[in-house]
């Protein structure tokens, strides 16, 4: 029978609502809580990359980062250097890895969540056998440092992809290969970010290599896809939560729907083109003795289109894994 996720049942039945064990909250006060109406949007403070390696600009980044840290625990980061075709790329593979048939789909489920193989997963709860709801999502996860392990298959999956006048044509996009090349990309971008985060925090940059051993530490990808939704307002893609690394990076398609709790309010954050979202995990709290703290979030649904989002996360071994 294969794998069946979110995304097959939604696409196979037809659903005009949402199925008791995807409704959530459990509590009526709290309906209006997930609409996209109710909250603000707000435009996160904006890190420009390339300024990192001007000497003139450097000091000035990494006041903006203490700040963006200290107040918000969430940055967008631009001129990052990852191209807009390979991220592009990856979505697109993403999105067709969770289009296999659940019968090819089963061929990548892996047993375990920090081994390197990929673990397939649906619905799932953060808090097994504690939350009673099951989440709008499909996730699939892999480890990809210190060992890579994406999907195994050396030819790659097929992309259908969408050409000028609506004709569709078949391009092989190797997922291993891209998530290869974006697991490196993000790398670098995470160990200078935290190169500048830990001189504002003025800890020591070598110590700081050393003690948080980034180059045997755990980065784990996680991919999202949350399905559209007949009542988005009784569901949730991902509930209120805190990541574990340090730092974690996101991004997306074009579709609204990450919320996150700024001075006790939940507020929708803004899209900034070609950018990559960065927020501070649980590690990052402890590492900054509690100063930059590892804020909630979570991801709701809509009713018209397909959200994706593609996390990286790094960290200690211990400490890395996404949710
Ligand atoms: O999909 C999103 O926007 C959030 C994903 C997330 O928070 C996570 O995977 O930890
Ligand atoms: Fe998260």
């Amino acid at each position: 029978m294969g794998v069946i996720m979110i995304n097959d049942l939604i696409k196979s039945t037809n659903l005009i609502s949402v199925p008791s064990e995807y409704a959530f909250p459990a509590k009526p006060e709290d309906l209006n809580m997930l609409s996209e109406k109710e909250v603000e949007h707000v435009t996160l403070p904006v890190i420009d990359f390339s300024f990192l390696s001007s000497p003139g600009e450097r000091s000035k980044i990494i006041e903006d980062l203490r700040d963006a840290c200290q107040y918000w625990g969430f940055f967008m980061v631009v001129n990052h250097g990852v191209p807009e075709s390979l991220k592009k790329d990856l979505i697109d593979s993403c999105m067709s890895f969770f289009d296999l048939s659940p019968e090819e789909k089963s061929a990548y489920r892996g047993k375990y969540k920090l081994d390197p193989r990929i673990v397939l997963d649906h619905g799932t709860n953060l808090n097994s056998g504690v939350d009673s709801v099951s989440f709008l999502r499909d996730q699939f996860k892999a480890c990809v440092h210190p060992i890579f392990g994406s999907p195994p298959k050396p030819e790659g999956i097929k992309v259908k992809k969408k050409k000028k006048k609506k004709k569709k044509t078949n391009k092989k996009i190797d997922l291993h290969e891209i998530l290869c090349e974006y697991t490196k990309r993000s790398r670098e971008i995470m160990k200078e970010l935290l190169k500048e985060i830990m001189e504002g925090l003025k800890l020591d940059e070598d110590d700081i290599e050393k003690s948080l051993e980034l180059n045997s530490g755990a980065q784990i990808f996680s991919a999202n896809l949350y399905p559209p939704c007949p009542q988005p307002e009784l569901a949730i893609g991902l509930p209120p939560h805190a990541d574990h690394g340090l730092l974690t990076l996101l991004i997306q398609n074009d579709v609204d729907g990450l919320h996150i709790k700024n001075k006790e309010k939940w507020v929708a954050v803004n899209l900034i083109p070609n950018s990559i979202m960065v927020n501070t995990g649980d590690h990052m709290e402890t590492l900054s003795k509690g100063k930059y703290k590892s804020v909630l979030h979570r991801a709701v649904v809509n009713n018209k289109e397909t959200r994706v989002s593609l996390v990286m996360t790094v960290g200690s071994s211990k400490e890395t894994d996404a949710t």
